[in-house]
């Protein structure tokens, strides 16, 4: 059995347009299925919980949407084997389409989830820090902390992001982030990696963890993530200047980020990252607000999804 889960707001409304003519197709190929339209954020994570709650059958869900509607059926899932997971991407940035190489061809997609050929295990992080209690969230493609995490915020904020969320692609990631440098700044901390290795810093102004290797919509800032490896990359992002998170940027976007002055990398199955004041947090570009302190760790090659 089939369950797609489709948010119809995906790239600025045109989820919706594309979802008429798969479920065309879905209808026309004569597959048992069923399909859930979200209305509002919050809808894919309480939908996917329904739908798997109890999952006494194999079933294969399908998200329809961009990365923000992958991490919330991701949150919401009962993951077991009798689970198969297919992602039609029709966001704006799709990071994770980007990641696993899938077509952008809505149509393409769904003919292989119908006729899949291959399926995968793949690793997911989870994120915890504390809140009143502690809170723990997946991701598929990243988490962070500090500046690109605040580009996430300044995105999702209705009120305050001047129409950007209407601009497509990675051009709305690209203004927000030149309005977040104005006001950027940087903060001591340390990362503890594997519960072994501590480091310190002086000025981080982000830390961006890493299960595929882009984000924003193709800033590419873990050129060594390997999605079923059971590690996650960090790049850490830190400099006294902030004229130098220029290049870092560019090179990002450009797709070709390396060792450079004010950039770092790691690999580790967890980790802890601390900042010496809240700073904003994401995990696949959903708001996770303000945090002083995060666990990250990968869970490898649980979940089955079809490539
Ligand atoms: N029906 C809906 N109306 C408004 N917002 C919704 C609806 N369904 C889901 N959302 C919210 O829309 C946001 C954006 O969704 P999503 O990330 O899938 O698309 P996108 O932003 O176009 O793509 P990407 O994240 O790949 O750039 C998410 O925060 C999600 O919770």
């Amino acid at each position: 059995m089939y369950y797609f889960i489709v948010n119809p707001n995906a790239h600025g409304g045109r989820g919706a347009k594309i979802w008429k003519k798969l479920e065309h197709q879905i209808h026309k190929s004569g597959i048992s299925y069923e399909a859930y339209q979200t209305e509002a954020s919050g809808d894919a994570r309480r939908m996917a919980a329904e739908l798997t709650a109890n999952m006494q059958e194999p079933a294969t869900i399908v998200t329809v949407g961009g990365d923000g509607t992958v991490n919330e059926v991701l949150n919401g899932l009962a993951i077991s084997d009798l689970l198969t997971f297919g992602y039609i991407p029709t966001g704006s940035g799709n990071d994770l389409a980007r990641g696993l190489n899938l077509s952008r061809n809505p149509k393409k997609c769904l003919k292989r989830i119908l006729n899949p050929s291959e399926i995968c295990r793949m690793d997911y992080g989870i994120l915890s820090y504390e809140d009143e209690e502690p809170v723990y969230r997946r991701f598929m493609v990243s988490s962070g902390i500090g500046f690109d995490a605040a580009v996430c915020h300044r995105l999702l904020d209705k009120n305050g992001t001047g129409g950007l969320r209407q601009i497509p692609g990675r051009g709305r990631y690209i203004l927000a982030g030149l309005k977040q440098l104005l006001t950027a700044k940087a903060s001591r901390g340390y990362l503890i990696l594997d519960g072994e290795r501590r480091v310190e810093f002086n000025h981080i102004y982000f830390v961006s963890v890493h299960n595929h290797g882009t984000e924003g919509g193709g800033f590419l800032f873990a050129p060594k993530a390997v999605c079923d490896d059971g590690e996650l990359e960090l790049c850490v992002a830190h400099t006294a200047s902030k004229l130098r998170l220029f290049p870092v940027l560019l090179d990002a976007y450009r797709g070709h980020l390396g060792r450079r002055r004010g950039v770092h990398f790691y690999r580790c199955r967890e980790a802890v990252i601390h900042v010496d004041r809240p700073l904003p947090v994401h995990a696949d570009g959903e708001n996770c607000f303000c945090q002083e302190e995060l666990r990250v760790r990968c869970v490898k090659k649980k979940l089955r999804m079809i490539l």
